[in-house]
């Protein structure tokens, strides 16, 4: 148990020293002054696109996992993306965390440059640096985990994706980091139904949460998504997405798995 937490926390400190590395190559006002010199789209596509009636389907890009290992060991990240998007994904969720995912900013910034939906960067944002940057890579939104930030960080963070127009998926696990989101102005949440500290799984988690979210926001279920079963018990207590890696990243054939899952 204390080893498995201890992942979470070295996740944590490993992006800090990759962050505090990049900074001494390009600094945070750098950085700033490059997002500012482009022109970019300020509509909240992420969030247009999970508005939109019926469920979505956020589909995960994703080389490896510390709960699974590699995932995919050729990793034609972009050949995913794209069969993603022919197969009706909304959304597409990208990886960039380099150790325990063995993502890499690149991947993100060639599949927004490729695909027209919306692209969210996955990681574990531990410094307002890390939103500009996914600014700067092409993504439409960010994902913030509750169980990493203080209040502070998550509010000014919502509010910082906001004014960049990013929208933030907001991660959390439990009733007290759902009223944190809400408290935050989270537009979106995101219940990770994977304890990030144990790696259990358990979809009722999502269920359970549900009820304590309101209409206005929207309501994502992430990780652990297998079968048609699974979207039938989440669409009928009223998800608006689903974010799914492992299940279509384990899939030969992306396009037929997601229609399996959508019951077509
Ligand atoms: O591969 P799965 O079980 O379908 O899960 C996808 C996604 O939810 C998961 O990768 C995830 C959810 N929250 C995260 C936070 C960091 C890294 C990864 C994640």
């Amino acid at each position: 148990m204390k080893k498995e937490q201890n992942i979470l926390e070295a996740i944590v400190k490993g992006t800090r020293e990759r962050v505090n590395h990049k900074k001494k190559n390009l600094t945070l006002e750098e950085l700033q002054d490059q997002v500012r010199s482009f022109p970019a789209a300020m509509d909240f596509p992420f969030e247009k696109a999970l508005r939109t009636k019926g469920l979505s389907f956020i589909c995960e890009v994703k080389k490896a996992s510390p709960s699974r290992g590699i995932i995919s060991p050729d990793f034609p990240y972009l050949k995913i993306a794209q069969e993603y998007e022919q197969a009706g994904a909304s959304a597409i969720s990208c990886l960039t965390e380099p150790v325990y995912f063995q993502g890499k900013d690149e991947y993100l910034r060639e599949i927004a440059e490729t695909v027209s939906v919306p692209v969210l960067r996955k990681d574990f944002v531990v410094d307002a640096y890390m939103i500009w940057e996914a600014k700067l890579l092409g993504a439409s939104a960010v994902l913030l985990i509750c169980a990493i930030l203080t209040d502070r960080e998550l509010e000014e963070w919502i509010r910082l994706c906001h004014s960049l127009g990013l929208s933030a998926l907001v991660e959390v696990h439990t009733e007290g980091e759902v009223l944190r989101a809400r408290q935050a102005g989270a537009r979106i949440i995101g219940v990770n139904n994977r304890d990030l500290k144990t790696f259990q799984v358990d979809i009722n988690v999502s269920q359970r949460l549900k009820k304590l979210v309101p209409q206005e926001i929207i309501f994502v279920s992430e990780s652990g998504i297998r079968t048609r079963a699974d979207i039938e018990l989440l669409e009928r207590h009223g998800t608006d997405a689903v974010l799914i890696g492992e299940t279509l990243m384990c899939s030969r054939d992306k396009k037929e798995q997601l229609n399996r899952l959508k019951g077509k």
